[in-house]
């Protein structure tokens, strides 16, 4: 079967994306999502994400990590908008449905700008914190991030956590509202060149630790700038949003 693609990137995290309002893609085909993303025999990518109908949202989001497993992404949900919208499902505003519920955004310009859900599920450690923002993330301050070793590091505290584990996210300060992110992501299990729920759990992790007291939050992570911006109120994140561009790079059919 020949399976047509498109492939999409936001600030470096790259996505196979797939039109699936026929249903025809086969979800529950591990080895297939893993062959997709594979940058050696596959086409090459950090997830795969499917576009869906769905009664009550403009489209549905499912997204895969490169390993088959199934969670939120945020720079993947902006990619999902930008595809949507190439593929007329959408205009310029759109309300969809993910695995961790509704998602309003808009696009302009190739710019989208996600909402992501409120965040009240902080943990705030010795020298890390743990924030809940559609899927897992830890979050730890380093003095020199080029020099971190991001693999290595971000694998061992990877493991640390139960099971699904978590997302790693290395950052230093910059100034009073920037904040460089490098990230080792779960279910790729390796750096990417950025991280969207990522630099959220970032933002919000900065904020509820006293390292800023802004609420826009500019990210500079390895594929280029993320922004970041909330509202807070008794130590819940509303309104979160998360902005930044999401690009189209080629399409193609494999055989599958
Ligand atoms: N890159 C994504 C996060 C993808 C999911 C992550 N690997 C996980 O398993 O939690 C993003 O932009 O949010």
């Amino acid at each position: 079967m020949n399976l047509e693609f498109y492939k999409y990137q936001g600030t470096g995290n790259d996505f196979v994306m797939i039109d699936n309002r026929t249903l025809t893609f086969p979800k529950e085909n591990i080895a297939l999502i893993a062959k997709l993303c594979d940058r050696n025999f596959g086409i090459g990518a950090d997830g795969v994400i499917l576009i869906e109908n769905d009664l009550d949202f403009d489209f549905r989001m499912i997204y895969f990590n490169a390993d088959g497993s199934q969670t939120f992404c945020g720079n993947g949900g902006r990619c999902a908008v930008a595809f949507a919208k190439y593929l007329e499902i959408i205009k310029a505003k759109t309300n969809f449905i993910a695995v961790d519920g509704p998602h309003l955004a808009t696009i302009d310009n190739g710019i989208v700008s996600l909402k992501m859900i409120d965040v009240d599920e902080i943990t705030v450690k010795e020298n890390s914190v743990f924030a809940y923002t559609g899927t897992q993330h830890h979050v730890e301050l380093v003095a020199d991030l080029d020099q971190f070793p991001v693999f290595e590091k971000g694998k061992e505290i990877r493991y640390s956590y139960s099971d699904p584990g978590s997302n790693v996210n290395f950052v230093q300060q910059i100034n009073d509202a920037t904040f460089r992110v490098r990230t080792y992501e779960k279910g790729v299990e390796d750096e990417t060149l950025a991280c969207g729920t990522g630099v959220t759990a970032v933002a919000i992790a900065m904020h509820k630790t006293g390292k800023t007291t802004r609420n826009l939050i500019s990210l500079p992570v390895e594929g280029g700038n993320l922004e970041v911006s909330f509202s807070e109120e008794n130590g819940v994140y509303t309104n979160v949003f998360l902005k930044g561009p999401a690009t189209f790079v080629f399409k193609g059919s494999i055989s599958s």
